[in-house]
């Protein structure tokens, strides 16, 4: 029996990793016969999702993120190598290794492929045995190349995302607000008085608390793409693609909501720990950051444990 588990901890979304998830392949074959015969050989161990032309291909990566993709040359409308372009062009999905299956088998065919950032080239008719060890072998690099971008990319003290992380993906969210029209909502969170709590429990509880809020903020975001990041001290940022500032306004109110039922004692102010929270969403991603940050400020000055936002 083959073993295709990926290491434990291999999120996209630190702390929100299924553990022991099975592999996601994606095979890309405009033909349904093709498409068959490969999910027979890899079902039993692997989730397979399923696109017979470019187009919906795309969409999958970007909605479910494969680790791998299985993908034919020929196709009507975006071919094969079009979409290994589109896919290594795009630095959120640049990471998933396509391996072509193909009935062309010259070397220049397979060069080709090579140099547009394929991890592997199979020929048909295929072996099943082979592909499936070839296909264990990009799983394997490819947990392994998730984890080091999660230690990497996480917050030691949160197991959230941390800033260096925050600012790639915004740069990358902003490209595609941007091209697609679809608007980017940002809400900066922070612990209100968290100075006083800190001085009445000392810093370690100061550290708990943070943990604590770190993961209920996380438990309010729903969708893969959405993000939350330790933005510095006791502060977090939340990144929201494709929503407008009504839902982002939203989902800021539910993290207000959920952090105050909390209810951690908070003698500092002899209440409960609470969070202010400022929010901003445009196509334009310029300024969005700063427009929450001034949000924020105006959060804070009427008396924080709320939401206010910038923006219509
Ligand atoms: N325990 C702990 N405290 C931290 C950490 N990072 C920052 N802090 C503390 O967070 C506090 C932030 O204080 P201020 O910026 O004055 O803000 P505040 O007291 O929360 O007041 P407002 O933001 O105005 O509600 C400082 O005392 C920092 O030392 C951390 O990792 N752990």
């Amino acid at each position: 029996m083959m073993q295709l588990s990926l290491p434990e901890h291999t999120p996209l979304q630190p702390g929100q990793s299924a553990p022991g998830r099975r592999p996601r392949l994606l095979v890309v074959d405009d033909q349904p016969a093709n498409i068959q015969a490969l999910h027979r050989v890899f079902a039993a161990d692997c989730q397979v999702l399923m696109a017979t032309h470019g187009a919906r291909a795309l969409q999958l990566c970007r909605e479910r993120q494969p680790d791998v993709v299985l993908l034919d040359v020929q196709m009507p409308g975006m071919d094969g190598h079009e979409l290994c372009a589109e896919l290594k062009a795009d630095p959120l999905l640049r990471a998933i290794a396509v391996i072509f299956v193909t009935s062309q088998d010259r070397p220049e065919d397979e060069t080709r492929a090579l140099d547009a950032g394929a991890a592997d080239f199979i020929t048909k008719p295929f072996n099943p045995t082979v592909v499936r060890a070839r296909v264990r072998t990009q799983l394997t690099l490819k947990a392994q190349s998730d984890l080091l971008r999660t230690l990497a990319f996480v917050d030691g003290l949160t197991g959230v995302y941390n800033r260096r992380h925050f600012d790639e993906r915004f740069l990358a969210e902003s490209g595609r607000a941007q091209r697609t029209r679809s608007p980017l909502g940002v809400a900066l969170a922070d612990v209100d008085h968290f100075k006083h709590y800190n001085d009445a429990l000392g810093h370690l509880a100061g550290d708990d608390c943070l943990r604590r809020v770190a993961g209920t903020l996380r438990a309010c975001l729903r969708r893969p793409t959405d993000l939350l990041a330790r933005y510095g001290g006791e502060e977090f940022v939340c990144l929201l693609p494709d929503t407008d500032l009504a839902g982002a306004i939203g989902v800021a109110q539910l993290m207000e909501e959920r952090v105050r039922s909390l209810a951690l004692p908070h003698p500092g102010v002899g209440g409960c720990v609470t969070i202010s929270l400022g929010v901003s969403a445009g196509c334009q991603a310029d300024g969005l950051v700063e427009a929450a940050d001034k949000a924020l400020y105006i959060a804070k000055a009427a008396g924080r444990g709320r939401v206010s936002w910038v923006g219509s």
